[in-house]
C-alpha cells in the first residue's frame, strides 16, 4: 500500500514499545538475555548502559534488523515487520553511516522521501527542522560529524513518525547542538511521540530524559522514572552502582 504524499498533520495514535524476553547470542557472547521493558509515548526514555552492554543489539531487534533468538518487541502492539507503514511509524537513526559521499544532503533525503511517497516540501521541512538547510546542497562527504548526525536525524524525521529510536544522537554535536537536540526531542515527546534514546553520556541524559532503562552485560539492570535514579545524587552515581564500574 502506497502512503499518501505530503505530511500528516493529524496526530498519530500513541505507540508504546513493549519488549519481552528478548535474547540474542553472537557465538559465545550473550549480547541480550531476557530483555524486557516498556517505553511510553509522550516521554523521552534514556536507554543507558556501558560499552558493549547490548543496547544497539536490542535496538536492532526492535527494528527488525536482527532476528532475536527468543522474545518479542512490539511497536504499538505489532512487530516492526508487521507494521503497515514501518518508516512512517518509526524513525530510526542508528549509526551515521551509509551516506553516499558525492550525494548532497538534500538528495540523500529526496531518495528516502521518494521511498516514503513524500515530496520535496517534506525534505525542505526536515532540513529546516534539523538546522542543515544551508548545507543541504553540498556533498555529504564534506559534512562534519555533527552535520552527518543532523542529516541522520532529518532522515528519521522524514515520515513524521510517532516513534523515534536514536542511538547516541549527540555524538559529534557541539554544546549548542546538544542543547538544540535536547529541545527538539523534548518537543517531539511533548507532541505525544515515543522517543527512545540510547546513550552513555549520563550528564546529557540527565538533562533530557523522563524515564531511564539501564542495561548491563546483556540484561536490564533497572528501569524507572529519572527521579528514582537521582534521589541520592547525580544519575552517574546510580548508574555506576548498577553497572559495577569503578567510580
Ligand atoms: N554482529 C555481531 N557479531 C558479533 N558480536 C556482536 C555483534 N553485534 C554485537 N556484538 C557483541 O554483542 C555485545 C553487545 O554489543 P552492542 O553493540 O549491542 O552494545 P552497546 O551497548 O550498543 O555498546 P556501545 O555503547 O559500545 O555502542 C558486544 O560484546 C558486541 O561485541
Amino acid at each position: 500500500m502506497r502512503p499518501p504524499s505530503g505530511t500528516d498533520t493529524a496526530m498519530h495514535p500513541p505507540h508504546r514499545l513493549e519488549l519481552r524476553g528478548l535474547a540474542k547470542r553472537f557465538g559465545p557472547v550473550a549480547a541480550a538475555a531476557d530483555v524486557a521493558f516498556d517505553v511510553e509515548p509522550g516521554r523521552v526514555t534514556g536507554f543507558l548502559g556501558p560499552n558493549g552492554s547490548g543496547k544497539t543489539t536490542t535496538l536492532r531487534m526492535l527494528l527488525g534488523l536482527v532476528k532475536p533468538d527468543a522474545g518479542t518487541a512490539l511497536i504499538g502492539g505489532r512487530a516492526y515487520r508487521d507494521l503497515p507503514a514501518p518508516a512512517r511509524t518509526v524513525g530510526a537513526a542508528l549509526e551515521a553511516k551509509g551516506l553516499h559521499p558525492a550525494r548532497s544532503g538534500r538528495d540523500h533525503l529526496r531518495v528516502h522521501a521518494a521511498f516514503l511517497g513524500l515530496g520535496d516540501a517534506r525534505v525542505d521541512a526536515v532540513l529546516e527542522q534539523t538546522g542543515i538547510a544551508d548545507a543541504a546542497r553540498r556533498r555529504a562527504g564534506g559534512y562534519s560529524t555533527g552535520m552527518r548526525q543532523r542529516l541522520n536525524l532529518a532522515t528519521a524525521l522524514l515520515g513524521d513518525p510517532p516513534v523515534l529510536v536514536l542511538d547516541e544522537p549527540t555524538n559529534g554535536l557541539d554544546p549548542a547542538g546538544i542543547a538544540w537536540l535536547r529541545a527538539l526531542l523534548k518537543g517531539l515527546a511533548a507532541e505525544g511521540r515515543t522517543v527512545l534514546v540510547a546513550s552513555h553520556v549520563l550528564a546529557e541524559a540527565e538533562r533530557l530524559v523522563d524515564d531511564v532503562v539501564v542495561m548491563h552485560r546483556g540484561r536490564i539492570a533497572a528501569t524507572g522514572p529519572l527521579a528514582a535514579f537521582t534521589r541520592r545524587g547525580p544519575l552517574e552515581d546510580a548508574f555506576l552502582d548498577l553497572t559495577g564500574a569503578p567510580a
